[in-house]
């Protein structure tokens, strides 16, 4: 079984294309998803979260108070660095559990992440593949599906790997950008995945 990293830049649709693969029957780990599940399940981490970011970092009803935690970590890189050595090794032990459960048939699953470059796991991938979209359209979609500013969303954009660093280390590209069907591109994708894996 192939494992396929994908990632791209905040917003650049790594979630929509990876819902077109579902319905080609493709099993997807959401690592973004995960790694916010743990946050507020993982009573380990919650602790060292608040001796880190402070006891408001979570509302008494145990939920995250994501506003506090980004108003910190996505203006100060060590904080950044802080959060994500609590976070990224738990997230690597549910991927391993996770795929330990797909059944044996399955030619390839995918790994998605926003941080499959920058967290190094991309190493544990037999491919990847970058979403690309222009930062434009980006910002568009971000600042309307998140209620978040242009300069919030560029901070977080700031704390990524650039494309142009991301192309270097990618195996596959996709085009997220109006003028080319996401559709298209991903059953070309499978096709080419099916095909390295058919027997
Ligand atoms: C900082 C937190 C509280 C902000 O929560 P919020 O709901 O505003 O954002 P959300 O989790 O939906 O992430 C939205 C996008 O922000 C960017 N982002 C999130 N975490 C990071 C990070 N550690 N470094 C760089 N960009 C990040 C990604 O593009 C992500 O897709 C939250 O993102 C978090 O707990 N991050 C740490 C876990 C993590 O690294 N997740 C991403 C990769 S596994
Ligand atoms: N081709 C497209 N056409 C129209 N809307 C799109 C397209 N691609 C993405 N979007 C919209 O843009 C927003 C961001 O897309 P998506 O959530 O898939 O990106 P993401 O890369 O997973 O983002 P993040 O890194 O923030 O998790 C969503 O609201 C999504 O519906």
């Amino acid at each position: 079984m192939l494992k396929i990293g994908i990632t791209g830049g905040i917003g650049s649709g790594k979630t929509t294309i990876c819902k077109i693969f579902e319905v080609l029957g493709t099993p997807v780990f959401y690592a973004d998803k995960v790694a916010r599940q743990i946050m507020v399940e993982d009573a380990v981490l919650i602790e060292a979260v608040k001796d880190t970011f402070g006891q408001e970092s979570y509302f008494d009803n145990g939920a995250l108070n994501n506003k506090h935690v980004a108003a910190i970590v996505f203006n100060n890189t060590a904080e950044l660095e802080k959060l994500n050595a609590l976070v990224h090794p738990a997230v690597f032990r549910a991927f391993d559990s996770w795929i330990e459960q797909v059944p044996q048939h399955i030619p390839y699953v995918l790994k998605e992440a926003a941080l499959l470059f920058e967290s190094g796991s991309y190493k544990m991938c037999d491919q990847s593949i970058l979403v690309i979209a222009p930062e434009v359209l980006k910002l568009r979609r971000v600042t309307e599906r998140d209620g978040i500013t242009d300069d919030q969303v560029r901070a977080r954009m700031d704390k990524q790997f650039t494309d142009e660093e991301k192309r270097l280390m990618a195996d596959h590209i996709i085009h997220n950008n109006e003028q080319r069907s996401l559709i298209a591109q991903v059953i070309e994708l499978h096709r080419a995945f099916l095909k390295t894996t058919a027997i």
